[in-house]
């Protein structure tokens, strides 16, 4: 199965959800425009707030009915499918740090909430860890989207694998000083795990930090069909899930597991 898939590089406007959704509204109509045949849309981590943790409270998107409305209506109207990124989404039990995936029809396929929080940058004192797997399909391929930091629990990440993903997704706010992290930690997830991952990280900076941009989409055997620098951009490849298929083939790490030792 081929998808085409486009990342989202973008900046970001700090705790100012309308000038946020504004533009990424703005930015997915110019890529369809511009792109006739795409399958697919991600966006970065936190798109509506940005880390404005402490006015999280006041600023998070209510039971994610914003992001439903807006995003959910434009993939409808756009026929394609949205992995939005993850927003900061309020609800009774706490705020979390939330991917929602919608597809073609505007219907909500997938959410995952971010289950690492990163102590590094506050996230846990704001935060509320999300509990379950974020599996879903797109067009019958198996997918699984986890968020940033998720990235340094390989072990995670496997356990979407062994549940059948083929296309990992994760979209991300990852600091600069920490790119080379960024970049190691996503080819070796790619290649421990013979899957694509299609990675969107956003560039600019806040109060606290200054981001990596380096958004990547890599193919199962580790190499990168492409990646970005520090600039607002998109990267736009197909992808196809063959190719997942004969990389495992070819090296059948997933026979030779010894799962009973460890
Ligand atoms: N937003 C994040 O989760 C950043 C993760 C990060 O900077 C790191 O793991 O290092």
């Amino acid at each position: 199965m081929k998808l085409n898939i486009a990342v989202l590089q973008i900046d970001l406007a700090f705790g100012d959800p309308v000038q946020n959704l504004a533009k990424v509204k703005q930015k997915i109509q110019r890529l369809v425009e511009k792109n006739t045949k795409l399958d697919v849309v991600v966006l970065p981590e936190l798109w509506n707030t940005a880390y404005d943790l402490t006015r999280l409270d006041e600023i998070a998107d209510p039971e994610g009915q914003i992001v439903q409305q807006e995003i959910g209506t434009l993939a409808k109207e756009q026929n394609i499918h949205i992995v939005a990124g993850s927003i900061a989404k309020k609800t009774d039990q706490g705020i979390y740090n939330t991917l929602t995936v919608f597809d073609r029809n505007g219907e909500k396929v997938g959410e995952y909430s971010k289950l690492h929080l990163i102590r590094l940058m506050d996230e846990e004192k704001y935060l509320t860890p999300g509990q379950s797997m974020g599996l879903f399909e797109l067009d019958g391929v198996p997918c699984a989207g986890l968020i940033c930091y998720d990235i340094r629990f390989p072990e995670w990440v496997r356990k979407h694998i062994l549940a059948g993903a083929q296309v990992l997704f994760v979209p991300a706010q990852w600091p600069l000083s920490r790119v080379k992290h960024w970049r190691s930690l996503l080819i070796a997830r790619a290649i421990e795990n013979q899957c694509y991952v299609v990675a969107c990280n956003r560039i600019g900076h806040d109060p606290n930090n200054a981001f990596a941009g380096h958004s990547m989409i890599i193919d199962p055997w580790g190499e990168i069909l492409a990646e970005a620098e520090r600039e607002e951009t998109s990267l736009v490849v197909e992808i196809d899930t063959e190719q997942v298929i004969e990389v495992r083939k070819k090296i059948p790490i997933f026979e030779d597991r010894r799962p009973e030792l460890y």
